[in-house]
């Protein structure tokens, strides 16, 4: 089946509403990622080879943010070790309620999956080899993120993995001018037009607050991991993998 459009952003809008994961946005939302954020198709794959490696015997792995599950399914086909369970969390009752359909369809059912429909600042998470922020933690207020990383940290065992991937700031201003005409290049090259661009960056301003590397190494470093490094980045969207 092919997924439904993204064109939310195609007309001229009276007003521009702060961005929000509605039924709307989760109606077109494999669409609108994929045009959206460079090297995502392959950011998630590599979550599932992580997973391969890193899922340890009777351990959780939590899904930070899940939208609709797509790293939840991928860690979930390519875990080797054997009494895993997947715990996959998003605020967004939309977003749950589809994610569900998507994860109830999946034929490769014997991971369980425990669904939250909550706030991943309020999950206590225990006996767990990965954790996934997939594009999440950019949502979160920027006052609230030390303590939800420390808390992640503290609920993963040693030798567990986080991946972090987000939209990420620059320090020198011209190459932050640089990498963000590339990513609208980017879009625009998806067949997003230069309204749907300009509505979406207005929609995302104070929503979305990117951080630079620098300061996720530092945090992610303050909150206990061990081992902090870039393992992918495309223009403003990186990931990184961080070992406790
Ligand atoms: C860009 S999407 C994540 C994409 C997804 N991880 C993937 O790989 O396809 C961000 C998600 O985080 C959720 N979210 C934002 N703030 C949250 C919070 N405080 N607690 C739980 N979920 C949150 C949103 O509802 C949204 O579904
Ligand atoms: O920066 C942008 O323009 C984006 O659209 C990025 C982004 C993201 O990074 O999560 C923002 C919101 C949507 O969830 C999809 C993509």
């Amino acid at each position: 089946m092919t997924e439904p459009k993204d064109t939310l952003y195609a007309n001229p809008l009276a007003q521009v509403d702060s961005f929000s994961f509605d039924q709307q946005v989760v109606d077109v939302f494999p669409d609108m990622i994929k045009r959206s954020v460079p090297g995502y198709p392959t950011i998630v794959n590599m979550i599932g080879s992580l997973a391969e490696r890193y899922v340890s015997a009777d351990s959780n792995c939590y899904d930070l943010g899940c939208s609709l599950g797509a790293a939840t399914l991928a860690m979930r086909h390519r875990i080797q070790n054997a009494n895993c369970r997947i715990v996959a969390v998003d605020n967004s009752p939309a977003m749950i309620a589809r994610a569900r359909q998507v994860i109830a369809a999946d034929s490769l059912d014997d991971i369980p999956v425990a669904f939250i429909e909550g706030r991943i600042q309020d999950v206590a998470l225990e006996n767990a080899s990965m954790a996934v922020l997939n594009f999440t933690l950019q949502f979160i207020d920027v006052t609230e993120r030390p303590a939800l990383l420390s808390n992640i940290c503290r609920g993963l065992n040693p030798g567990g993995v986080l991946i972090l991937s987000e939209k990420v700031a620059f320090q020198d201003p011209p190459h932050q001018e640089l990498m963000t005409q590339l990513h609208h290049n980017f879009k625009r090259a998806n067949g997003y037009s230069d309204l749907e661009i300009a509505q979406k960056r207005a929609s995302i301003e104070n929503v979305l607050i990117p951080e630079s590397l620098s300061v996720h190494r530092e945090r992610l470093r303050a909150a206990g991991f061990s081992s902090v490094d870039v393992w992918f980045q495309c223009l403003n969207f990186a990931s990184i993998i961080a070992i406790k």
